[in-house]
């Protein structure tokens, strides 16, 4: 089946920078790789240095810093370079460990890549150097007509790219159509650990109302209402799976599916809608499967939702191979 689709993406941030297309020579003040404390890590083999970068346009903004499309004049590798807010209070490196340690740890082709941190002696300034996405975030299909085989395609890379992390035991805490990156290789991978959170221990501080509102789930957004456990609080993977079927849907049918087509957002409705409303279901003209596969991440309750790895084998993913 073909479904035909509206713009209408829910966005509840401030307009990205406006892309510029101007070439301009690197001019960071961030100390090169190997230079006693500039670098704090590298993934690739051939370690790239701050200096061989040229910059060509911002590629976009979001509340962690400005993302550029840089050259790497060695080799004209071209990468996406995400200058990360200056800050010099406590916020500033708290974000900072979250985006320089699990960019450490992740290994996916399901995620996007950080090849290099750069760092200036000082620490007060940090750029990640992460694989370029030619097509930019899921937000960009809007308006495009998405076929079920379409959608299957998408939500298995991303559950894919889900289920590593969650059994690194890391949390995304923010999957939303504007944190999932496309290329022209058909690939889709996860992106943006701002606001995640390494689960090594517990759950504890994972509660906080942080990432992207719209996106929560129910028990995220509103941990006191009546029936929910402490074992729901904990389940904190469950929460990204919330997000990821929101997403999903939003895919299918072109806006945010909590609230009425062209509705403007606000915090409060939106949290109604999460909290007292239905959860988001298939349209009706879709196929059984993809119906059992969307209710089967948006479920009210925690426990109740399936894990990544259970949805990876979902009929509706399994019979689209
Ligand atoms: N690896 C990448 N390749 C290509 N474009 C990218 C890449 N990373 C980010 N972008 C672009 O830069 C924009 C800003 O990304 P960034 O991670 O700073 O913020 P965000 O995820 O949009 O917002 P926030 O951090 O507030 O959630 C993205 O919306 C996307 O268009």
């Amino acid at each position: 089946m073909v479904l035909v689709r509206n713009p209408g993406f829910l966005n509840l941030k401030l307009s990205p920078t406006q892309a510029s297309t101007t070439t301009f020579p690197c001019r960071f003040p961030i100390a090169a790789a190997r230079t006693g404390s500039a670098i704090v890590t590298s993934n690739a083999s051939n370690t790239v240095f701050a200096t061989d970068l040229d910059r060509i346009n911002v590629l976009g903004s979001g509340n962690g810093g400005t993302v550029f499309k840089v050259r790497n004049k060695t080799n004209s590798e071209i990468y996406a370079l995400k200058k990360v807010k200056e800050y010099m209070d406590s916020a500033f490196r708290s974000q900072l460990l979250r985006e320089t340690e699990i960019p450490r740890l992740v290994d996916s082709p399901y995620v996007v890549k950080c090849h290099e941190i750069f760092q200036n002696p000082l620490g007060e300034e940090v750029s990640i150097l992460m694989e370029y996405m030619d097509l930019g975030t899921l937000e960009s299909l809007r308006g495009e007509v998405v076929t079920e085989k379409q959608l299957a395609s998408m939500a298995r890379q991303v559950l894919e790219g889900l289920n590593y992390l969650h059994e690194l035991k890391i949390v995304h805490r923010d999957i939303k159509p504007g944190n999932l990156l496309r290329n022209s290789k058909e690939e889709i991978k996860i992106a943006d650990f701002g606001v995640s959170k390494i689960m090594v221990k517990s759950l504890d501080k994972c509660n906080s109302f942080t990432g992207t509102c719209a996106y929560m789930s129910p028990e995220r957004l509103n941990s006191e209402a009546d029936g929910v456990t402490e074992e729901d609080k904990s389940n904190v993977y469950a929460g990204d799976i919330w997000s990821y079927g929101l997403t999903m849907v939003e895919m299918l049918v072109g806006y945010f599916p909590l609230l009425p087509q062209g509705h403007k957002p606000d915090r409060a409705t939106i949290i109604c809608a999460v909290c007292f409303g239905e959860p988001p279901k298939a349209p009706e003209e879709c196929s059984d499967e993809l119906k059992s596969f969307i209710d089967c991440c948006l479920r009210k309750k925690p426990s109740e939702r399936w894990t990544a790895s259970q949805l990876l084998s979902h009929p509706f993913l399994v019979h689209r191979d």
